[in-house]
């Protein structure tokens, strides 16, 4: 299995569709976020997944359960493999949200904390945890609720595969090589990620912003087994 999701993040609907086709074969699937639907909605999608390669749908829905509920009802009919809300929206949220995927394909991935965020975020917010203590937490939640993984960075892959086990999916984005860390603040290699336990690495910038982002995305793959 190719473990590399490659985030399309952009709001240009034919460089998305230019993406997906160049990469169709060199990674696993491709990741379509909240800049992407914002411009393009439903048939962006669509649209993306005309191009044969699946699609992880990542809007991080964060809200009452009725809406978020409701959200899902009208996403489901979409031909996406994992689809991502926010742990912290609660346990009646995310039962709410399973109840109406329930029977079909897609994959309901929580959202720990953000790839973005270190300790003094999580401070200043008034979680005294450390960020990897706050991962574990959440991830455990969403392992008893049912969901079907997690979204975390690599630093904490490995525990969050102790306490959930073998079939729970990690996903891991914050991955950088060789251009500084961007906003990420936790952050790995890709071999890094699979080392620790990581199902799927997403990668978007080191990718999409390289000047031949098939052959990058070929490197990345290679680099996993060398
Ligand atoms: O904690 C998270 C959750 C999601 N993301 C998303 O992954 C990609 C990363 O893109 P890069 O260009 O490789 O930084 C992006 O679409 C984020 O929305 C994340 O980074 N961290």
């Amino acid at each position: 299995m190719n473990p590399i999701i490659c985030a399309l993040d952009t709001q240009d609907l034919n460089e998305a569709i230019s993406w997906a086709n160049g990469l169709r074969d060199k990674v696993g699937m491709v990741k379509l976020g909240l800049e992407f639907f914002a411009a393009h909605g439903p048939s962006g999608v669509r649209e993306v997944a005309k191009c044969n390669v699946p699609i992880f749908l990542d809007l991080k829905l964060y809200d009452i359960p009725n809406t978020v509920a409701r959200t899902v009802e009208a996403i489901k009919a979409l031909d996406v493999e994992m689809l991502t809300l926010h742990i912290s929206g609660g346990t009646k949220m995310l039962k709410e949200a399973l109840s109406i995927v329930q029977g079909k394909k897609i994959k309901l991935i929580g959202v720990t904390v953000l790839t973005s965020m270190g300790n003094e975020d999580l401070s200043e917010l008034g979680v005294a945890r450390e960020a990897k203590s706050q991962v574990i937490l959440l991830a455990k939640l969403a392992k008893k609720i049912g969901l079907h993984g997690v979204v975390c960075s690599a630093l904490e892959a490995q525990e969050v595969r102790q306490e959930c086990g073998k079939d729970f999916k990690i996903i891991t984005p914050g991955i950088r090589m060789n251009r500084g860390h961007d906003d990420q603040k936790r952050t790995a290699t890709p071999k890094e990620a699979i080392n620790s336990g990581a199902d799927y690495i997403v990668i978007g910038r080191p990718i999409t912003e390289s000047s031949n982002p098939a052959s990058s995305a070929e490197l990345i793959l290679k680099s996993l087994t060398d």
